[in-house]
């Protein structure tokens, strides 16, 4: 059984319709990502996912269970970080991670959270005086506080620097080895490429691609550029006739190929046959960043037509 089930949900604010039609199902152990540009809907999703908003349409299962109906049950094995967590200013870690643990029955130890997530000398700090990226560990540690079986972090790493980044990807990472179920809201494609199992691309309130971040970059019709300086003199033709190749060019010393995802091995065959040497090789290969812009583009293109034809 999935651990989260989204079917056809639907979320409006008066006449806006903020998710029109998203359906993904997490399964247990997964850390699964929602990308999307800003306002695509991700955070209403995610909220409504929790159980801190409600549905216009649709079905959500947490566990099996109604997030807002069966509410006290859900919460039990969920743990949210929301991207906006404000703490009174005056409390102090130790005491938020306390409090925090009163709330539910099986509480994770706070002192070894606090130690797990570096946090462990601000024990007696008030939340106030921390810096962007301890206030964000701390909301990781509430969110974790409760031993959840399933955690949702809405963006997670805004606002960290990159070595701060990556102690917090380490971290996700430790937390999906025991076990617990990762739904992640993000910006950052190489988080989404360092963390997800699978990625959900929201735009405009609706699902437009879901795969694993190798197939969604695997599928684009994006070309590999191959870039390298020959050790002896080659004529374009050499690889412009071959199939998986689609141009050849000239800068300086160096030749570009452009083809197709088995342009590499053709070239280096090519080569190898001519008896030349590719010096200083590059090979660009399509990036989850590629794979985004070419997938939320293509949405917005394909709602422009039907637009289109819905106005004739
Ligand atoms: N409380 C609200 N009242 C009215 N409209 C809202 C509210 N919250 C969000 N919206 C609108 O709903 C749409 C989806 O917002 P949402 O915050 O879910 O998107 P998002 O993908 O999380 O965006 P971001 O990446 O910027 O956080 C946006 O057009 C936003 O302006």
């Amino acid at each position: 059984m999935p651990v989260i089930e989204v079917e056809q949900l639907h979320k409006r604010y008066g006449e806006r319709t903020a998710v029109a039609d998203v359906s993904f199902s997490v399964e247990e152990g997964e850390i699964f990502g929602i990308l999307g540009p800003n306002g695509a809907g991700k955070t209403t999703t995610v909220e409504c996912v929790s159980g801190l908003r409600r549905a216009d349409g649709g079905r959500l299962r947490v566990l099996g269970l109604d997030p807002i109906e069966d509410r006290a049950r859900v919460v039990a094995d969920l743990g949210v970080q929301l991207q906006h967590s404000a703490l009174p200013p005056n409390l102090r870690v130790g005491e938020a991670l306390r409090l925090f643990s009163s709330f539910y029955e099986h509480p994770a130890d706070w002192r070894e959270l606090l130690d797990v997530l570096g946090l462990g000398p601000q024990a007696g700090t008030r939340f106030g005086k921390l810096s962007g990226g301890q206030q964000q560990r701390l909301s990781i540690a509430l969110a974790l506080i409760g031993n959840p079986r399933v955690a949702i972090l809405d963006e997670l790493t805004t606002g960290l620097d990159p070595a701060a980044r990556r102690d917090t990807w380490e971290l996700i990472e430790s937390v999906r080895a025991r076990g617990v179920t990762i739904l992640l809201v993000t910006h950052f494609m190489a988080e989404a490429e360092r963390l997800c199992d699978r990625v959900a691309v929201i735009d405009t309130g609706r699902v437009v691609a879901l795969d694993t971040p190798g197939e969604l970059t695997a599928r684009l019709e994006v070309q590999q550029r191959i870039r390298f300086v020959p050790s002896a003199p080659i004529e374009d033709g050499l690889l412009a006739d071959l199939p998986e190749v689609e141009s050849v060019t000239r800068r300086g010393d160096e030749v570009l190929v452009v083809g197709g995802a088995d342009a590499l091995a053709a070239v280096a065959a090519r080569l190898a046959r001519a008896g030349v040497l590719a010096h200083r090789l590059r090979v660009e290969q399509p990036s989850l960043d590629d794979a985004f812009l070419a997938i939320t583009e293509r949405a917005v293109t394909e709602r422009a037509v039907t637009q289109r034809g819905e106005n004739r």
